[in-house]
């Protein structure tokens, strides 16, 4: 897993968790914002009071809209979280800004009932935000400093002693809520990191249990996972499938003259073919060696048709890998042989099934390579005879 993945997880989860809380921030800040104007009627400007109030909420119902699109179609996507996130930020710093700049026109020191419920409505607000933008310091750290801070310094320079001791106190609290939010941030994305190393450990597991390392194909046992679905769904929809059980023609002789290192070099253009010979709905797995196993479902429901639809595709395989390869500099041709077995007709399970097309596949190599042999069971007695004979001797 790359740095920018890591970096888009952080990003996507800091982003995710500040929009998820933002839409009551939102609701909350507007309230204060009314609450304050009403409180404030008698001690500042009124045109400059409702001037600051319509900002308020309409800066609140911009930012409200904006979360509530991230929220309806979120992003994956490094650039778009990116570019979220810096929008996100801009409308908290002109929010604390509009905050902040209450201190220059609900200042009254005169009033100093007034001056304590502005200040604690300020302190509530940025205490509000430690738990709701911690997860992005900058958005945190801005709010807290610009909302708070102008007035805490206005009550310093220019109150009488009650008013500069809340303002110290104000400050200590300030202090206490930068050392939170740092905390908090260092907290969640270690849990961030934590949850996506997590993640992608159990991906690499699932793809050590499934698929094949050289070629990253499916394995035998996602094969048979995946068959065995496939067989279910056909039962109940009475729509056809088909196993092509593939091996390479001579593969061993590549091996023994270029190296095993050509040899897997084939694996791969071989697997990288096939799978453009099917529909991705289509399963291509690797067994093993030079072994390979094609899925096909969803053919139709007539046994002609559908061993028409089987011959079409294994056609098309057979014309595919006869192109000849470019391995590194050298040109190689290789061929398959093809057997097949139809689900239902040729065997209700994945065993059956599998040994059967094998079956074919062997007939296609005595048949002298290259060809498509679909299964039948005097094949199945010809092997059975084989191995008997075997056995004897
Ligand atoms: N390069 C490479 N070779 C492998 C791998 N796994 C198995 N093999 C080799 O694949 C060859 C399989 O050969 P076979 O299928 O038995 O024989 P063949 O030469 O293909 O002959 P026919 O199948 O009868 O046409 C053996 O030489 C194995 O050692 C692998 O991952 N990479």
């Amino acid at each position: 897993m790359n740095d920018i993945n890591k970096k888009t997880a952080v990003k996507a989860a800091q982003l995710e968790q500040i929009l998820a809380s933002n839409v009551r921030t939102m609701l909350a800040s507007t309230s204060m914002a009314i609450i304050l104007a009403y409180m404030q009627k008698d001690n500042a400007s009124y045109e400059l009071l409702i001037a600051w109030l319509v900002s308020s909420i309409a800066i609140n119902a911009v930012r409200l809209a904006f979360t509530l699109n991230c929220l309806r179609k979120p992003s994956t996507d490094f650039k778009t979280i990116e570019n979220r996130l810096n929008k996100f930020r801009l409308g908290v710093v002109v929010s604390s800004l509009l905050w902040g700049s209450v201190s220059f026109f609900m200042f009254t020191p005169d009033e100093p009932r007034h001056q304590m419920f502005v200040i604690y409505m300020l302190a509530g607000l940025s205490a509000g935000a430690v738990v709701s933008y911690s997860a992005d310091i900058i958005c945190a750290m801005s709010y807290t400093l610009l909302s708070l801070v102008p007035m805490l310094l206005r009550s310093f320079w220019f109150g009488d002693e009650i008013s500069i001791a809340i303002s110290v106190a104000g400050f200590i609290y300030v202090g206490y809520m930068i050392a939170s939010i740092r905390n908090f941030n260092r907290n969640m994305t270690e849990n961030i990191m934590l949850r996506f190393n997590a993640v992608k450990r159990e991906s690499e597991i699932k793809q050590l249990a499934f698929y094949d390392q050289l070629t990253n194909l499916p394995n035998r046992r996602l094969l048979f996972d995946r068959l065995d679905h496939a067989l279910a769904v056909s039962a109940r929809s009475g729509r056809r499938g088909a196993l092509l059980f593939l091996d390479l023609d001579h593969f061993k002789m590549l091996n023994d003259t270029l190296g095993h290192d050509m040899g897997d070099l084939l694996l791969k253009k071989v697997a990288e073919r096939l799978l453009r010979c099917v529909r991705e709905s289509d399963t291509v797995a690797r067994l093993g060696g030079d072994e390979f196993v094609v899925m096909l479902e969803d053919l139709s429901d007539d046994i002609d048709e559908a061993t028409k639809q089987v011959e079409k595709v294994a056609d098309l395989i057979i014309e595919t890998l006869n192109i000849p390869y470019m391995l590194n500099t050298l040109e190689h041709s290789s061929t398959p042989s093809i057997g097949i077995a139809l689900f239902g007709d040729h065997g209700s399970s994945h065993e059956e099934l599998l040994k059967h097309a094998d079956i074919a596949m062997y007939a296609a190599k005595r048949a002298g390579r290259n060809v498509v042999r679909h299964f039948d069971f005097t094949m199945q007695e010809a092997a059975s005879a084989s191995d008997s004979q075997a056995t004897v001797n």
